[in-house]
C-alpha cells in the first residue's frame, strides 16, 4: 500500500537541508521498496508571500491527508515586525501543530560517539549520553488565552501571555512519558517551576498520579533553573525528560549541545492517531542560509523518525541511522561539527555522502 510523505522546506535553510533529507528518503524508499509517495507543501514566510498565509489552506489539506510530513525550518528577519503576529511565519508552525494535535514532541538528544570531541562540554560529560526530551507541544503559555498587548490604567502599554495547562493535557503527555521510559532506562524527570507558578504545581500533581500506573518506572521532579544547569554539569544523568512547551523548547536547543550542534537534533511530533510531523529543532539559521553549508543530519534523522514511527519501516530507519553512522566514521563533517583531523564538506555533499553510504547496506 503506498503512504503519502508531504516535504515542506520552510524558509532559510530549510531549503538547502530538506532536499537532502529528500535524496535520502527517496534512495531508501527505492532501495527497500517501501511504496512512498512524495508531495510538496509550504509552511512560513515564503508560504506567506505567495498566498498570504503562513500556512496555507492547500498545505492543511494536503498535511490531512499525509501519513507523514518532514519540515525543515521556518521565519527569518525579512518578516520580522512587518506582518500581524498571527500571520508570522513562526505562528504557521503554531497552527499546523495545533490543527493537527501534535501534542507530544519528542527531541532525543543523542551523542555520537565520533562528536565527542566536537561538543562543547567535556568528552567525559558526554560519550554515552542519551537523553529523550519529551515536550508538550499544543499547549501552555504558546496557546494560552488571554494573551496580546494592552494599555493599563496608567496609560502605559504591557503585553501579557497565559501559561495553562488542563488535568487531561498534562495527563496525556504523562503517559506518552512514561510509555516512553518503559522501553529505555525507566526514570522520568519532570521539569517544572511548582515554587512559583500555579501551572506546574497542577502539573507535579498530576505526573505524581500518572506515576502511579508505572510502578517500573522512577519518577523524579526538578525546578527548570536547576534543570538547565543540570544539563550542563551532569546530562548522563537524565533519561526521559518531559516538560511543558516552553521549557522544552529552550531546554532542548540546551541538549543539542550534548551532541555537538544543533545541527544534530531532530524531532518528531505525535499526535493521538501517531499520523506524525518531523522536523529538526533548529531554526532557519538565516546567517547561513544559501550558502550550502548547514547541517542536514538532523533533518535526516528526522526523516528516519518519520520511517518508524509513522510509516511502519523501522529497519529502514535504522539503515539511515547506520548511513549517518558511517559517513561520521568516515570523518565527513559539516563546519558546525569539525574537529581536528576530519573533512569538512558542504550540506549537499554531506546529503550524497548519506545516499552513497546507505547503498552500500
Ligand atoms: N522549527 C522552526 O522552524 C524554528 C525553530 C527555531 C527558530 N526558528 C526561526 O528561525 C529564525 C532564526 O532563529 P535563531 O537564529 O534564533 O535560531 P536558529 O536555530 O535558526 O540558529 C541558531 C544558530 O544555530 C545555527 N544553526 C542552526 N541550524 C543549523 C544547522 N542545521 N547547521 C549549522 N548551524 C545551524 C545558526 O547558524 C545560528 O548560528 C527565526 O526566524 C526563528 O523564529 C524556527
Ligand atoms: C519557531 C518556534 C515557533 C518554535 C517553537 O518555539 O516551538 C521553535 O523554536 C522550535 O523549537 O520548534
Ligand atoms: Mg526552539
Amino acid at each position: 500500500m503506498t503512504k503519502k510523505v508531504l516535504l515542506i522546506e520552510g524558509d532559510g535553510i530549510g531549503i538547502e537541508i530538506v532536499a537532502q533529507a529528500e535524496k535520502v528518503l527517496k534512495a531508501v524508499n527505492e532501495k527497500d521498496n517501501l511504496g512512498l509517495e512524495f508531495d510538496y507543501g509550504m509552511l512560513g514566510g515564503r508560504a506567506y508571500d505567495q498566498h498570504g498565509h503562513p500556512y496555507p489552506e492547500e498545505t492543511k489539506v494536503k498535511a490531512h491527508q499525509s501519513d507523514g510530513i518532514l519540515f525543515g525550518a521556518l521565519g527569518g528577519p525579512q518578516w520580522d515586525g512587518k506582518t500581524e503576529r498571527h500571520l508570522r511565519p513562526e505562528q504557521g508552525l503554531l497552527d499546523i501543530r495545533s490543527d493537527l494535535g501534535l501534542f507530544a514532541n519528542f527531541r532525543p538528544a543523542t551523542a555520537f560517539p565520533q562528536l565527542v570531541d566536537a561538543a562543547p562540554l567535556k568528552p567525559e560529560l558526554v560519550s554515552g549520553l542519551d537523553i529523550l526530551i519529551i515536550r508538550e507541544l499544543t499547549g501552555g503559555i504558546y496557546f494560552g488565552q488571554p494573551r496580546g498587548i494592552r494599555t493599563n490604567d496608567q496609560g502605559e502599554r504591557e503585553g501579557f501571555n497565559t501559561d495553562v495547562y488542563s488535568e487531561s493535557e498534562i495527563r496525556r503527555i504523562g503517559h506518552v512519558a512514561f510509555q516512553a521510559a518503559q522501553k529505555r532506562d525507566k526514570r522520568v524527570c519532570s521539569i517544572d517551576k511548582a515554587n512559583v507558578l500555579d501551572v506546574t504545581v497542577l502539573w507535579r500533581e498530576i505526573m505524581e498520579e500518572v506515576a502511579k500506573d508505572y510502578p517500573d518506572v522512577e519518577l523524579s521532579h526538578m525546578y527548570v533553573d536547576n534543570a538547565a544547569m543540570q544539563l550542563v554539569i551532569n546530562p548522563k544523568q537524565f533519561d526521559v525528560i518531559v516538560t511543558g512547551n516552553l521549557f522544552g523548547d529552550i531546554l532542548s536547543d540546551e541538549a543539542s549541545m550534548v551532541t555537538g550542534s544543533i545541527g544534530m537534533l531532530p524531532s518528531a511530533s505525535l499526535n493521538e492517531k501517531s499520523a506524525g510531523f518531523y522536523e529538526p529543532c533548529h531554526g532557519s539559521a538565516p546567517d547561513i542560509a544559501g550558502q550550502n553549508v548547514a547541517n542536514p543530519l538532523a533533518t535526516i534523522m528526522s526523516a528516519a523518525m518519520m520511517l518508524q514511527y509513522s510509516l511502519n519501516a523501522p529497519e529502514s530507519a535504522q539503515k539511515i541511522t547506520q548511513a549517518v553512522n558511517i559517513v561520521l566514521d568516515k570523518g565527513l563533517r559539516t563546519r558546525d561539527i569539525q574537529s581536528e583531523g576530519c573533512t569538512i564538506v558542504s550540506c549537499s555533499e554531506m546529503g550524497e555522502a548519506v545516499v552513497e553510504a546507505l547503498n552500500t547496506l
